[in-house]
């Protein structure tokens, strides 16, 4: 459920117009609900009823300032895959006990930022990452926390390129190599094991891969413990997946998902990280955009809007389906268009074939479900702004980031005198 919802034939946020939005901000433009942020962030933490996990937002999925202050006072933590998302989940005020590094590339840089902001654990994926984890933590004469991330080879049965769960991704310790790594851990002075951890792709559909992935980490967690080494944390990572097309039958719920977690790790007596990042996000942002022109072609009509694949990729990238729906109702019968972006690239197209009422140049349409690695993956492409944030609650709302101005980014580059 989000709070997007038509009334008298106009779309709000909650309680605000959004032709009040863009007229007053301009067009394209992010808008996000808190109403729906925190919604999800509560009805994803009591899936887990009685038991009480550390739900560590994924930072990568959103990570405005102010999207961010909001699940920290819901009382989320963070999933940060790099220094800068940690200084951004930090200056929101989410506390460092609850923060957990993941990704393959840490740099000495951010690990040494991580271990004095004193974080929770880290998430470790491969040998030589854990070596200069040590010699890091060693220089600073700390001792680093550490789950390793192993990867389950487990079919996530998700798009290509966001499946991480198979021997042949780059995600993880293969299955095979973990207990050496375990053993190499209890050699090393500055670092200290706590947990084991897992991720297997994103926008997964079905539950069964994540119990096929999870019943192997319960199965690892009981035998490293059998081998002496402390394990009491057991993150489980993210993935849920939310429904885009409403013509599709939904995902799982998150209590589907809540029970199938307690039933795996039954008895198993471990503090329970989650990293959700779509579920909570994606459903709770939209992208405002106006029609700039209609084009009837010989044998479709385009729809070309001021938004494009620059402000949000994630048609381009993987195909993902938007539902794409006109901010007042419109009149007359439907027909099929194309919604297409004004980049000079033929991937930039939101939407083919999309029963739609006749359009007219400076209608408003929102790109539903766009809350979720959305802004986090505009660019300014074709030189074109990049684009603004706002955030509504209730009868309010507010800019959460401008629009950078292209004149911004000129103003940022610098000719050298020896032109
Ligand atoms: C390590 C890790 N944790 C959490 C997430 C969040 O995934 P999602 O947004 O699908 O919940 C991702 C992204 O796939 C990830 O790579
Ligand atoms: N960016 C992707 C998901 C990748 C998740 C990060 N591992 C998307 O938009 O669906």
């Amino acid at each position: 459920m989000d709070h997007f919802n038509s009334r008298n034939g106009v779309m709000f946020a909650e309680d605000v117009d959004l032709r009040t939005i863009a007229d007053a901000v301009g067009t394209p433009v992010y808008v996000y609900s808190s109403a729906t942020l925190e919604r999800h962030f509560n009805v994803f933490h009591e899936a887990f009823a009685p038991l009480d996990p550390l739900v560590c937002f994924a930072v990568k999925a959103n990570s405005n300032q102010a999207v961010l202050a909001t699940l920290a006072k819901a009382g989320a933590g963070a999933d940060v895959v790099s220094g800068g998302e940690l200084k951004r989940a930090l200056a929101a005020g989410i506390a460092p006990e609850k923060i957990v590094f993941s990704g393959v590339g840490k740099t000495a840089d951010e690990m040494r930022l991580a271990l004095e902001a004193g974080i929770l654990q880290f998430n470790i994926e491969s040998e030589p990452e854990l070596e200069a984890l040590n010699a890091v933590a060693a220089s600073l004469g700390v001792v680093a926390p550490v789950s390793v991330r192993v990867n389950p080879d487990v079919d996530a049965k998700t798009h290509a390129k966001i499946s991480t769960g198979k021997a042949e991704n780059k995600f993880g310790i293969s299955w095979q190599k973990v207990d050496m790594l375990y053993e190499r851990m209890r050699t090393m002075a500055n670092i200290k094991a706590t947990g084991v951890d897992v991720h297997i792709g994103s926008q997964l559909t079905e539950l069964e891969p994540f119990r096929a992935a999870f019943a192997r980490v319960v199965e690892l967690v009981k035998s490293l413990r059998a081998a002496g080494h402390d394990i009491h944390h057991i993150d489980l990572g993210g993935g849920l997946g939310i429904p885009y097309d409403p013509d599709v039958a939904a995902p799982p719920a998150p209590a589907a998902y809540g029970a199938l977690i307690r039933d795996v790790l039954a008895g198993l007596d471990c503090r329970i990280i989650l990293e959700p990042g779509r579920l909570i996000a994606g459903n709770a942002g939209i992208l405002l955009t106006r029609v700039l022109y209609e084009k009837i072609g010989d044998n479709r009509t385009f729809y070309i809007l001021d938004g494009a694949m620059n402000d949000l990729m994630r048609p381009a990238m993987y195909d993902a389906f938007h539902h794409i729906v006109p901010v007042e109702d419109q009149a007359g019968d439907s027909f099929a268009a194309d919604f297409v972006g004004p980049v000079c690239e033929s991937s930039d197209v939101f939407g083919t074939g999309r029963a739609t009422k006749r359009l007219k140049a400076g209608d408003l349409v929102a790109i539903k479900s766009a809350g979720a690695y959305g802004a986090v993956m505009s660019s300014t492409y074709n030189s074109r702004p990049l684009v603004a944030e706002v955030l509504v609650k209730g009868d309010a709302y507010a800019v959460v980031r401008p629009r950078v101005e292209v004149e911004d980014l000129i103003a940022m580059d610098k000719v050298p005198d020896w032109i």
